[in-house]
């Protein structure tokens, strides 16, 4: 099965609109790249980098689970889709951990994602004290299980795996831990969703992607890109890992 793969980046909270130069760099560099391309950056700046993005997408970083009412500070899904957006990360260990997301409420928001038309960018991943308990696997079941709607297809949800203590600290899973948890995922989906859904959908994975190690980590069977934040934010990082998930 050919997938073709996403570098998608999250900006997290970081860029002013002078970051549209960014999105401007990548794409005189890379004006028509062999992958997918998403930015996400924080929700206000949507507008301005929607702007002439294409062939690149927007995405925004989360929503709430309603289309619109009494909820100050945040933002619906019809709202970023109206902005711009086309793509959501939803469940990014971030917001589990400061918002207190659970697994319900990832659910409740890719419903409203897809509701709005946008493609669900949802995150699991185990923390260190976790994967060192021999329970990664278990960890990540439970969190596809609880996250995941039943109308899941491959056009409107994309996995990302990222391993919490892989996040912005420059260490990564070896590759074959990193196979293997791709590979359990992809028959986990199988399982439930059946095997057209799982084969076509893009599991990325995140945490500390890097030109250097972007190569190496999109050429394993199951990665079909990554969810990168560090190194997303400037277009000398982020360019040649487009032109790895490009190969
Ligand atoms: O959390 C991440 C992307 O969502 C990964 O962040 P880093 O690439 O900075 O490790």
């Amino acid at each position: 099965m050919m997938r073709r793969k996403i570098a998608a980046g999250n900006w997290k909270m970081n860029g002013t609109r002078a970051s549209r130069a960014v999105l401007d760099a990548l794409k005189a560099a890379h004006p028509d790249p062999g992958c997918e391309v998403v930015i996400c950056p924080p929700a206000p700046l949507i507008p301005l980098l929607a702007d002439g993005a294409a062939p690149y997408a927007i995405g925004g970083q989360d929503c709430h689970a309603q289309p619109s009412g009494a909820h100050t500070g945040d933002v619906s899904a019809e709202t970023l889709a109206d902005c711009g957006a086309s793509h959501v990360i939803l469940g990014h260990s971030e917001r589990r951990a400061d918002h207190g997301e659970s697994d319900a409420v990832v659910r409740a928001k890719t419903e409203a994602a897809w509701r709005a038309g946008l493609v669900a960018i949802v995150c699991v991943g185990e923390t260190e004290s976790e994967r060192d308990a021999g329970r990664a696997l278990d960890v990540i079941r439970t969190q596809l299980d609880g996250s995941l709607p039943d109308g899941m297809t491959a056009a409107n949800t994309v996995i990302a795996y990222e391993p919490v203590w892989a996040i912005g600290t420059g260490r990564t899973p070896t590759l074959p831990e990193i196979a293997e948890v791709h590979a359990a995922i992809r028959a986990h989906l199988t399982a439930r969703f059946g095997d057209p859904v799982a084969n076509a959908l893009r599991i990325l994975y995140g945490g500390s992607v890097k030109p250097g190690n972007a190569a190496q980590i999109f050429a394993l069977a199951d990665v079909d890109g990554g969810l990168v934040g560090g190194a997303s934010l400037k277009a000398e990082d982020f360019g040649p890992i487009i032109a790895a998930a490009s190969a």
